[in-house]
């Protein structure tokens, strides 16, 4: 159905094909799950399906991609849209319409399909992907995962034959993921659809996988093979698999129920050896809850770049001791935000202090974006207070808001303004007041090697993320909000950003991020807050909340159950 012929992508300007000598086929009915670290060109093998390469970017394909045995060399995506559907990373860019309702019917408008079709697709697919609640929403009030959702429902209803997806699941909290994943296996048992699919939270995704298409690294060919096999050489791979290749499972369990049928032994090697109040600053020693960061400490910076995955300790990020204290960073009481008619938080009271990092987790549209939101002063409270350093964000000026709390959204471009990094970084210092130097100097220690002129445009996905976090650091917010940090990154981008936030952390600064990655919150909090529909339901410490859920529990902590471990590396640790 899919078929590449040794095929190469140069993009203008570029001295090296981003990818070259791509040789594989997707047969009839199968989903193949594509895997490789960031930046290897996933999305542009992606984008050769759907046509988009090179139609859209430029640059020159060499060989033959064929689709349904149409050349999408020769036919535009729009001469493709009847056999191809593509949900890309940032579903808002490509809405056309206004509404969910429109939203979903619009491809199958454009195919002429009958109006009775249309309605009923319409309806088994809010139905499917549990949109029916928001039908009349506009698409600009919805939550990021309600967006993606819709996204995927859009490219659903005109029942393509072949189905290309980048990241579908990033936005998606774990049950909405494991929904929509499900429905596609449907569709590709039951009606026989081809699904070619870019993800890259493997822990999610590879048991759906007939098929494993993997980019190992830039400029390297492109092998195909069973999940188990490719799992064996990936240099990307699930906990699940982290874990069998620690344990010595042959062969590697790709899922949990796999391994859980194997753990008895480790199970009782590990008898006795977590500590009950289990996190995971606390196998390392512990987190180093401090005052806030003292507002004249020194900016050390430079540095050479770490070994990914290994995350070096950040010498930009120290901070002068300062002595215990009881400060409060943020206090939310009564907190209630009523957004058009929906009621997106209620009834919050909750307290920050220096040094937590705390997760903020829940279904999509449970308020963790809100929650956010009101902490940084863009949304006021309809009723009850919000204090942050002590007044509320939504009145104090964004000049003192700066040097008390900095917020990295959902999208770190909407944070980029300048044409350079250079001018973003001057206009990072005078905003936050710091010395001229002090931001450049925090991308250079994020992001070794990136030069003054790159545009904020032309940098990958992890690569934005360091830039808007250096523009927010200047700074040096007591309260750091991230939104989804991980969506795009890749196990060793994520395993750096852990090493950068644990730092900060040990600085003495409070950190709040909204997350769906359960593995980064095992990795990372020492606290987890679960939202409902606006409502806290739980908050404490994070071995306790998500080892005790079974939506947010991370994969070593459901293998090892009823022990309660959260990552492999504490499982490593405890065995040497
Ligand atoms: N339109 C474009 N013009 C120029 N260069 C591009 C373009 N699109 C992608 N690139 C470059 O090609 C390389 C591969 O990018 P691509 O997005 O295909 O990788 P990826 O494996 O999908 O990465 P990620 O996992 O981060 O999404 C990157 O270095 C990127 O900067
Ligand atoms: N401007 C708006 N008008 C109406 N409703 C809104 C608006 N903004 C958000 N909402 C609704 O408020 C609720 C909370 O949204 P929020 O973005 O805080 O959720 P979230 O937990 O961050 O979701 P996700 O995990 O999908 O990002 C959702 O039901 C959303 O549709």
């Amino acid at each position: 159905m899919i078929r590449f012929e040794d095929v190469s992508v140069t993009y203008d300007g570029a001295a090296e094909p981003t990818v070259q000598g791509v040789d594989f086929e997707v047969p009839e009915g199968e989903l193949v799950l594509l895997v490789g670290p960031s930046g290897v060109g996933k999305s542009t093998v992606l984008g050769a399906v759907s046509g988009l390469v090179p139609h859209f970017t430029g640059g020159t394909l060499r060989g033959r991609v064929t689709v349904a045995g149409r050349d999408t060399r020769t036919h535009k995506p729009r001469e493709l849209a009847d056999v191809v559907g593509t949900v890309g990373q940032d579903p808002l860019s490509h809405f056309v319409t206004d509404t969910v309702e429109d939203e979903l019917a619009y491809g199958m408008e454009s195919l002429g399909l009958p109006p009775a079709v249309m309605r009923r697709r319409v309806e088994e697919t809010l139905d499917l992907l549990g949109l029916a609640p928001l039908r009349d929403r506009s698409l600009a009030t919805l939550s990021g995962g309600q967006q993606q959702r819709v996204a995927i429902g859009s490219v659903l209803t005109p029942h393509p034959e072949v189905l290309v997806l980048d990241e579908p699941t990033s936005a998606l909290d774990p049950a909405a993921a494991e929904e929509v994943l499900a429905v596609l296996q449907r569709l590709v048992h039951d009606l026989g659809t081809t699904v070619l699919m870019a993800e890259h939270r493997l822990e999610r995704v590879i048991q759906y996988a007939d098929q494993v298409a993997l980019l190992p690294a830039p400029g390297a060919r492109l092998r195909m093979g069973t999940p188990a096999e490719m799992m064996a050489e990936s240099p990307v791979y699930p906990p699940v698999v982290d874990l069998g290749r620690l344990a010595g499972w042959d062969p590697l369990p790709l899922t949990v129920r796999d391994a859980r049928r194997r753990a008895g032994d480790l199970r009782d090697q590990l008898a006795g050896r977590i500590p009950k109040d289990n996190a995971p600053a606390a196998a390392d020693g512990g987190p180093a809850p401090q005052g806030p960061p003292a507002p004249d400490h020194e900016t050390e910076t430079g540095g050479a770049g770490g070994n990914p995955g290994t995350p070096r300790r950040r010498r930009a990020f120290r901070t002068r001791p300062t002595p215990p204290a009881t400060v409060h960073i943020a206090d939310v009481t009564a907190l209630s935000v009523r957004r058009a008619h929906v009621h997106a938080l209620r009834h919050i009271d909750l307290t920050v202090r220096p040094g937590e990092t705390i997760a903020l987790m829940g279904r999509n549209g449970a308020g963790k974006s809100t929650l956010l939101n009101t902490l940084v002063g863009l949304v006021a409270p309809s009723t009850g207070t919000v204090q942050v350093g002590g007044a509320p964000p939504h009145r104090t000026p964004p000049r003192d808001l700066v040097r008390r709390v900095g917020l990295v959204p959902q999208e770190p471009r909407d944070l980029l303004y300048a044409d350079t990094v250079a001018a973003e970084c001057r206009a990072a210092d005078k905003d936050a007041a710091a010395a001229p130097g002090t931001c450049r100097a925090l991308v250079t220690d994020l992001l070794p090697g990136v030069s003054d002129d790159t545009h904020p445009r032309d940098l990958s996905e992890g690569q934005r993320l360091a830039l808007a976090l250096a523009v927010v650091l200047t700074a040096r917010p007591p309260l750091l909000l991230l939104d989804e940090p991980t969506r795009g990154l890749d196990y060793a981008a994520k395993a750096r950003l852990v090493g950068l936030l644990t730092d900060l952390a040990a600085a003495g600064h409070a950190i709040m991020l909204a997350t769906h990655d359960v593995e980064l919150a095992a990795e990372l909090a020492h606290r987890v807050i679960l939202l409902a529909e606006g409502e806290v339901i739980a908050d404490g410490p994070a071995a306790e909340v998500i080892t005790s859920s079974p939506s947010f529990a991370p994969q070593v902590s459901k293998i090892l159950a009823p022990q309660r471990w959260l990552t492999v590396a504490q499982v490593r640790k405890a065995l040497s």
